[in-house]
């Protein structure tokens, strides 16, 4: 398949980075080589959406320090970016409302490209229900707008059956409108999970499962204890994160106290 004839691709990896790790680095890497050996897709960038403070998550640090961990860690990255977007908002997000948010972002650079390209006529338009930004009305689209995919670890695929945590609508929007790439991780099985759902196997085609070969549980919980416990994270995450975390003291057994009794944003709904 010609590269212009394939389906370009943004992940957007949401979660609360607290801190960012080299599996979250590693987790783009992995979804771009499953989708690209496809040859179907070619994907295009990779956004980092730290969660907002108001998603008081325990033990979670401020979100200025998790959003600039990020960037120093994707700073030599030419396709991973980190957007501030998520947690500059005033009340906790829920992810299908932020893949909304970038999916918007997409359409609308989309058109500003194919106002200057006007007259060339290299861009087919079509119109299309502008379902995913909640409207009614009908808006342009490119037939060559990027698809927004979730990127996720399978733990977030399998917190989709935690009681009262999603609602049913956000994972339908989520899985039928957008689709998700979800990275094996252990003690999880998606396969299984995906096929124990009725909504989940429907949209079996939108969610691509990619294993992980080498098993890696680097996870921020053990990262953070590691800290508590004055043991060295080097090469669990980029030096420029350790760095930064030293010189600003983070991750204390104080700050795992943090939002320790206040319910999870998603709970108080
Ligand atoms: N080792 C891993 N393997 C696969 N996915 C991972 C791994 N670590 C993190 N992820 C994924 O990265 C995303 C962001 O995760 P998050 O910031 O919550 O990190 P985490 O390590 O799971 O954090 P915590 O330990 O604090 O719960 C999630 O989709 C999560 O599933
Ligand atoms: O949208 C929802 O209903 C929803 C419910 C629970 C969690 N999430 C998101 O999932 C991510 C989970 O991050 P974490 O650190 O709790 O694994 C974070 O970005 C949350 O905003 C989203």
């Amino acid at each position: 398949m010609a590269s212009e004839e394939k389906t370009k691709v943004v992940l957007l990896a949401c979660g609360s980075f607290n801190p960012i790790t080299n599996m979250h680095l590693r987790m783009f890497e992995l979804a771009r080589d499953h989708l690209e050996d496809t040859g179907r897709y070619k994907v295009v960038k990779g956004i980092v959406s730290p969660v907002g403070d108001p998603y008081v998550k325990k033990g979670l640090i401020k979100a200025c320090h998790r959003v600039r961990m990020a960037r120093l860690a994707t700073e030599n990255s030419d396709w991973i970016t980190v957007d501030d977007w998520e947690c500059q908002q005033i009340k906790w997000v829920p992810t299908a409302n932020v893949l909304r948010h970038y999916h918007g972002e997409l359409i609308s650079n989309e058109n500003i490209d194919d106002d200057v390209d006007k007259g060339k006529g290299r861009k087919r338009r079509k119109l299309e229900d502008n379902e995913n930004a909640g409207q009614s009305s009908r808006i342009n689209t490119n037939a060559d707008t990027p698809q927004l995919k979730l990127l996720c670890g399978a733990d977030v695929l399998e917190s989709f059956g935690v009681p009262s945590l999603w609602k049913t609508d956000d994972i339908e929007e989520i899985v039928s409108h957008h689709g998700m790439v979800c990275i094996t991780r252990s003690g999880c099985d998606p396969e299984k999970f995906i096929n124990q759902s009725d909504l989940l196997y429907k949209h079996r085609e939108n969610i691509h499962v990619v294993r992980e070969w080498v098993t890696n549980d680097i996870s921020a919980t053990h990262v953070r204890r590691s800290l508590r416990r004055g043991q060295s994270v080097r090469y669990l995450l980029p030096d420029p994160v350790v760095n930064y975390i030293q010189e600003n003291n983070l991750f204390s057994a104080e700050s795992e106290q943090n939002n320790a009794d206040v319910i999870l944003a998603p709970f108080q709904r």
